[in-house]
């Protein structure tokens, strides 16, 4: 018995919708690197790193809604733990889209993406709250796959690191006058993933700031045929990847803010390797052609003076799901 309204009931005429008390939901994302050299807020790659959400709802006592959130992993104790979370923001984001009264949250959050390496911590985090609404709401409110996209963009400002959190695989986004959009493409399975992370973090709006207003007709030019180029070797010739992942439109106005990535970048290209930063950095991406050159990129980073964690991974290509759960199947403390 789980004391919840059947999934699709209607409200009762005149009375404002609601969550009903106790709904559970479970919630899984990916990590995402953004751009893969050429495409700028255009491109985006899941990884096989998660992060893990539980909340559970209840009906506000009589000081209103509340929010509590209990992290573990990466960015426990330095996260805030009430509604300004990042995640609790964009769960009570979509209760506000959709005009539907926000109920008490406890949230459970198992953390896994290094936050501020460019590995799309932010994005995860935004899709995770965006998604655990859309659980919450089944029944209540119909939350589709574009109005995830919609929601999730709005809070991160741009759609390339949210579109492959959301539906996995390599994506290419966009935004129309309808608003964002993306089309999901499947990576040639002789690509595999290397990600360097370092030591130091990255602000993905200090790194933004130190684009430039305009960038010269010629270097746009250089960017659309690269980035068409690298979608036919990421899905067809990973040999054109080298070629296929050079950029003049953000990284060389980034580079000084990230020295030590530049370096790492231009020694791996040196040596034949597809390398990038990683969203806006400071982790550096490697796609490699095989799984031999994979290796040896991960040697030339071992090798380096600064220390850099090589991460061998897979492309997710679930992309962000979410479960309800049966009250009786878990056990997580009330509010206190
Ligand atoms: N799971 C999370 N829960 C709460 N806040 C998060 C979470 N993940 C990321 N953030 C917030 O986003 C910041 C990192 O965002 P950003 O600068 O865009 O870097 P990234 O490249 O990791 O997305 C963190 O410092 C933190 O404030
Ligand atoms: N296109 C964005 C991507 C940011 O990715 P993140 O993983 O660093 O959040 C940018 O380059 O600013």
């Amino acid at each position: 018995m789980t004391g919840e309204m059947p999934a699709g009931a209607a409200a009762a005429p005149g009375a404002q919708p609601t969550v009903p008390d106790g709904r559970r939901v479970r919630v899984r994302v990916p990590a995402t690197s953004a751009n893969l050299g050429p495409g700028f807020d255009t491109l985006g790659l899941a990884l096989n790193v998660h992060d893990e959400l539980e909340v559970v709802a209840t009906v506000p006592g009589a000081d209103g809604p509340q929010v509590r959130v209990d992290v573990t992993g990466v960015g426990a104790g330095e996260v805030p733990t009430d509604e300004s979370n990042l995640v609790a923001r964009s769960l009570l984001h979509v209760f506000d889209r959709v005009g539907v009264a926000a109920p008490s949250l406890h949230l459970t959050a198992t953390n896994r993406i290094p936050h501020g390496r460019g590995m799309g911590s932010s994005g995860a985090a935004i899709v995770s709250g965006v998604l655990a609404a859309k659980g919450l709401l089944e029944g209540v409110v119909e939350v589709g796959d574009d109005d995830v996209l919609r929601y999730a963009t709005e809070l991160e400002g741009h759609p390339d690191n949210v579109a492959p959190a959301i539906f996995g695989g390599l994506t290419i986004a966009w935004v129309d006058e309808t608003g964002p959009r993306q089309k999901q493409l499947a990576v040639h399975r002789g690509v595999s993933l290397l990600v360097a992370v370092p030591e130091a973090t990255m602000s993905t709006k200090l790194a933004r700031s130190l684009q430039p207003e305009a960038v010269p007709h010629a270097d746009a030019v250089f960017n659309v045929s690269r980035s068409a180029l690298l979608v036919a070797a990421l899905t067809q010739s990973p040999e054109l990847l080298l070629d296929a992942t050079e950029d003049r439109l953000h990284q060389s106005y980034r580079a000084s803010a990230m020295p030590a990535t530049s370096a790492l970048i231009e020694a791996l290209r040196a040596a034949g390797h597809a390398a990038v930063v990683s969203g806006a950095g400071p982790s550096v991406l490697v796609l490699a052609a095989d799984p031999a050159a994979r290796l040896d990129a991960a040697r030339i980073v071992e090798e380096r003076a600064e220390a850099w964690h090589a991460h061998l991974l897979a492309v997710d290509i679930r992309g962000g799901t979410v479960e309800r759960i049966p009250a009786s199947a878990v056990v997580t403390p009330g509010m206190g």
